[in-house]
């Protein structure tokens, strides 16, 4: 499934049991948003939340992307969440949880057909099997899951975040090889600005698209960190002026600031230039 052009900076939850947050989200300044019948809605509630969420995806969510995170087909739950939201016209997406084989995927596939999928990176037999769930034709996109992950390791929460980095660049290069969207996982300190920056800051210098967010309270941090900065905006268009200068002249090399650019220079320049449009395109 190609990559959308649209950003993915910030990737808000939502449990799909909360109609207050379902409506509140209407109006937040997210690229995307997961509605989650798994892990944020309580056993009790599973029932409720789906018929709930249902109703909730017929009202406007703008440009926001809409993607709904079902149960695990482990569960009692998971086959009737994709069923009811296979053909549902406000679902951009589905969300698969713990992702382990390529096989996970097909089994959802059959359910929804033609619905882009999206897989929740998060267990240790996903991490060595990103490669092939990257490769299934119906992927979209990637979300790490690192609460799950390092459950499963038994690593401890470290601000370098050293423990998770074998799982997040396996999972980045896979995305990354098969053109996929791949958004890192939730700081769950979601009143610890300074802690968030630091991650979101990480994340957009290893290649992530964006982060998922917990609270609305994240959001700002997130659009920010992985936008195009004025400074690499300006960057990219001398880049581009001085190459262009340069071919005109029958050279295939430039200098900015002291350092060389190449033609593969001006594909990165280009590149930041298209996000910050696609950002601009987004009316919230
Ligand atoms: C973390 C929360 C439980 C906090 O909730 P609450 O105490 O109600 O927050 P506030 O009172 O500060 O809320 C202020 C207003 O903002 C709205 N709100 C809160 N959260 C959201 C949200 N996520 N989306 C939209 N709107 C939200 C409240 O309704 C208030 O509105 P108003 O009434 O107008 O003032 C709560 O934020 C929450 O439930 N967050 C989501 C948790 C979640 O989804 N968890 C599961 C995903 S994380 C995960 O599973 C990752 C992965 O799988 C892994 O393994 O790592
Ligand atoms: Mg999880």
């Amino acid at each position: 499934m190609p990559k959308p052009a649209r950003p993915f900076r910030s990737v808000l939850y939502i449990p799909g049991s909360k109609e207050r947050a379902l409506e509140k989200a209407q109006g937040l300044a997210a690229d995307a948003i997961i509605f989650d019948l798994e892990d944020a809605v309580a056993p009790e509630e599973k029932a409720r939340a789906r018929a709930v969420l249902a109703q909730a995806l017929r009202a406007d969510y703008g440009p926001r992307a809409r993607i709904v995170r079902i149960n695990g087909f482990d569960t009692g739950w998971g086959r009737e969440d994709a069923a009811v939201f296979a053909g549902h016209p406000g679902v951009d997406a589905v969300l698969i949880p713990k992702v382990s084989t390529r096989a996970d995927l097909d089994a959802v596939a059959e359910i929804v057909p033609g619905k882009p999928l999206w897989a929740m990176m998060e267990t240790a037999l996903g991490m060595l099997n990103a490669a092939a769930i990257a490769a299934h034709p119906a992927l979209q996109g990637m979300v790490m899951g690192t609460n799950d992950l390092a459950r499963e390791l038994g690593a401890r929460t470290r601000a370098d975040r050293l423990p998770m980095m074998a799982g997040l660049g396996l999972c980045l290069l896979a995305a990354k090889a098969h053109d996929r969207v791949i958004v890192d996982g939730v700081y769950n300190a979601f009143k610890d600005d300074d802690g968030l920056r630091a991650e979101c800051e990480q994340g957009r210098d290893m290649g992530f698209d964006g982060k998922t967010l917990i609270h609305p309270l994240q959001l700002e941090i997130a659009n920010a960190a992985f936008a195009p900065s004025e400074a690499e905006l300006d960057l990219a268009r001398r880049q581009i002026a001085a190459f262009d200068a340069a071919l005109a002249e029958g050279q295939a090399v430039a200098v900015v600031d002291g350092r060389i650019v190449e033609n593969l220079h001006i594909v990165t320049a280009k590149a930041t230039l298209a996000r910050a449009d696609a950002i601009a395109g987004l009316v919230v």
